[in-house]
């Protein structure tokens, strides 16, 4: 008997850019995927998976969220994002401490893990804790710290120093599944010196980027009415962009900052729900594809969503592009599957580890159960089934770095019951503190 090796048979794969004919066996050695093959022995293994009725994916990619901010779901409903984060978000955010941002941490990966996302890219604040509740639930996680200086020089030495602490503690953690990026929050609260600062950092320590860029009309007019250049532009300007960038939301583009993300190579994060909750804007998602950019998807935090379920923000991202180009044949399926996979690896720098099903890569698995109404009839394609019909609830079984972190839609390593609890406390005590 070979210790930690799991066997899943009778799986219907679904893969980007691979078509898997006929059911297979995957083994999972370690924390890899070791075999694809139609037939594997099974006398061997030491835990036996039958996938008979259930589609096999990689685990979904998150690549923009700030899971600690499902504390305050529900709390800002129905606002444009300047007053929701003016009135509302900061001043809670106030009465925050890393206790608070660890639990709320804990109940967005349970949320995670239950919908099927393995890795997921946030920006938030408290990051140590976030890191603890992350390598405590056996998910995989692109942390930065959300650097917020509005040009004040003291912030900003504190900013720096807070996100090259979070990379010197936790860069590597829980066998390699915690990355660190830098986290300049914005191009209207980071200053201009931040900016520069950060790319010199990334450059230095060869860490990627994570910015919220270009996400209301307001961004554009307060920007240019600043730097004379509108918000791709000014960060082409002073040298800020290149392949490690991550920029999430990019609603309002012009051409020529298309051109700038091109040449720049710049990955996008888009983030649809939030977009349209908060009336932001529709994000030329097509026309970023169509001119070969990297676009992944991501849902914000919980508080703009108002859930974490990847794949209904698939879906979304998918209808709102047909209807705002009239055309029903963009994003189809298999693209917009990509974005939730493969897409999200490279965006976050990992494609030679996650976001398809492959021998060598981490063994980050989703099984989705088919046995569920609205996943009747079996559709001839699964992207279909998956992307339009499915959501997070039909998510059956979840396995991050070969470990199985949910199985027959019970978590086995999360207690749910004790951070429902505990998260609620939380959540009472941050409501009487505003
Ligand atoms: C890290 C900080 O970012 C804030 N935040 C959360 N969602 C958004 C968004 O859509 N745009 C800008 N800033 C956002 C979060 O509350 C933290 O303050
Ligand atoms: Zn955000």
């Amino acid at each position: 008997m070979n210790d930690n090796t799991i066997l899943i048979k009778n799986a219907l794969i679904l893969s980007p850019n691979t078509n898997f004919e006929n059911k297979q066996s995957i083994l999972i050695k370690d924390n890899l995927i070791a075999e694809i093959s139609p037939d594997i022995d099974e006398s061997n293994v030491s835990k036996i998976i039958d996938a008979t009725g259930k589609i096999l994916l990689p685990g979904l990619i998150n690549t923009h969220t700030h899971l600690s901010m499902t504390l305050f779901r529900g709390l800002a409903d129905d606002l444009s994002l300047d007053s929701w984060l003016n009135d509302y978000i900061w001043p809670m955010e106030a009465n925050l401490n890393g206790d608070y941002c660890y639990i709320g941490a804990l109940l967005g990966a349970v949320e995670l893990i239950k919908s099927g996302t393995t890795t997921f890219s946030d920006m938030y604040f408290y990051m140590e804790d976030v890191a603890r509740a992350v390598d405590e639930s056996g998910i995989r996680a692109v942390l930065s710290y959300g650097m917020i200086d509005f040009g004040d020089e003291d912030k900003r030495k504190n900013e720096i120093n807070e996100n090259l602490e979070l990379f010197k503690s936790c860069e590597g953690m829980g066998n390699g599944r915690i990355k660190v990026f830098l986290g300049p929050h914005s191009p209207y609260t980071a200053s201009e010196e931040l900016l520069i600062q950060v790319r010199e950092l990334a450059d230095e320590y060869d860490m990627g980027i994570h910015i919220h860029v270009s996400e209301t009309q307001k961004e554009i007019v307060d920007i240019s009415s600043e730097k004379g250049l509108r918000p791709f532009e000014y960060l082409d300007k002073i040298g800020f962009l290149g392949p490690d960038v991550v920029a999430a939301h990019c609603v309002w583009l012009s051409d020529n900052e298309i051109e700038i993300i091109k040449k720049n190579n710049v990955k996008i994060s888009h983030n649809p729900c939030s977009n349209m909750k908060l009336a932001s804007g529709i994000a030329p998602v097509s026309k970023l594809i169509e001119n070969d950019i990297c676009v992944s998807i991501g849902t914000d935090g919980a508080s703009s969503n108002n859930n974490l379920d990847l794949i209904e923000e698939l879906k979304t991202a998918s209808l709102l592009q047909k209807v705002s180009t009239l055309d029903p044949k963009v994003l189809t399926s298999d693209e917009t599957l990509s974005m939730g996979t493969i897409k999200g690896a490279e965006t976050l720098g990992l494609e030679s580890e996650i976001g398809s099903i492959e021998v060598g890569k981490k063994a980050d698995i989703i099984l989705i159960d088919t046995n569920s109404a609205n996943m009747i009839p079996d559709s001839s394609s699964l992207s279909s089934n998956i992307i339009y019909s499915a959501n997070g609830l039909n998510v059956d079984t979840t396995i991050c770095d070969g470990k199985i972190l949910m199985e027959n839609k019970k978590l086995t390593v999360l207690d749910e019951g004790e951070i429902y609890q505990k998260a609620r406390q939380a959540i009472k005590e941050l409501k009487e503190a505003i």
